[in-house]
């Protein structure tokens, strides 16, 4: 079977496989990396977390956009998508593999706009999962992660109010979208990780 799904995948020119595919949102802090690794370990997803490639870009001491992005990641902005786009595509082809949780994506109408037109086709969208809690309750978890050393150039007030202020001008009306068409799996994320986690494994069990 798995032979199968990668030969259609890369050599037929009649079947290709799609890729499984979930969203992963909600605000700055709302726990979506906590929560995916916990789906990693229970259900064999790939995590890519569009904010970790794009650090990870920016790291790279050969990339052109380096510069770029630590200013955009600084300012709460969200890096345009021909670039997000090709790091995640990247990351799923050298990956191997067919099922994947995309986190912190898509973020903006230009993150939707050129995602479907560059990898819509060859996607299976399962639904969006939306991780839900008050900004009251990210900051908290945001200055105490940057205060236990996360490293993170943006985990601090100034950044964080940028980024709360894209979440709510960019990233809601993209949840808003999903929304309209039955998409989105919305949960309470002020709970605890495992709480949380009884109402996503719920959500991935109907799935498989
Ligand atoms: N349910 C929870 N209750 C309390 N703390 C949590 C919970 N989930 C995650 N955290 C903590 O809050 C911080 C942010 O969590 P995490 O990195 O998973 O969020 P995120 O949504 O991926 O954030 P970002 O958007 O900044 O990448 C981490 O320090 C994490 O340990
Ligand atoms: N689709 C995306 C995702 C992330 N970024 C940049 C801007 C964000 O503030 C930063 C951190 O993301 P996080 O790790 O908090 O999900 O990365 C972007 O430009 N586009
Ligand atoms: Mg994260």
């Amino acid at each position: 079977m798995r032979f199968a799904r990668f030969f259609c995948s890369r050599f037929s020119p009649f079947k290709m496989a799609k890729y499984n595919l979930v969203f992963v949102l909600g605000p700055p802090g709302s726990g979506k990396g906590t929560q995916c690794s916990k789906i990693v370990e229970n259900f064999g997803y790939v995590h890519l977390s569009a904010g970790d490639l794009l650090r990870a870009e920016r790291n790279n001491p050969g990339s052109q956009y380096g510069e770029m992005i630590e200013d955009y990641i600084k300012n709460g902005l969200i890096v345009p998508v021909e670039i997000t786009c090709k790091l995640l595509e990247r990351a799923m082809k050298d990956s191997g593999k067919m099922s994947f949780l995309i986190d912190g994506f898509p973020r903006n109408e230009d993150n939707l706009q050129g995602w479907n037109k560059q990898c819509g086709e060859k996607v299976n969208l399962h639904f969006v999962l939306f991780f839900d809690c008050s900004l009251e309750t990210c900051t908290e978890r945001i200055l105490a992660r940057g205060a236990a050393g996360s490293g993170r150039v943006d985990d601090n007030k100034e950044s964080l109010k940028k980024r709360f202020d894209t979440y709510m001008n960019s990233t809601m009306p993209i949840i808003s979208h999903y929304e309209s068409l039955g998409l989105v799996r919305k949960l309470d994320a002020s709970r605890s990780p495992d709480e949380i986690f009884k109402d996503v494994k719920e959500l991935f069990s109907k799935i498989n």
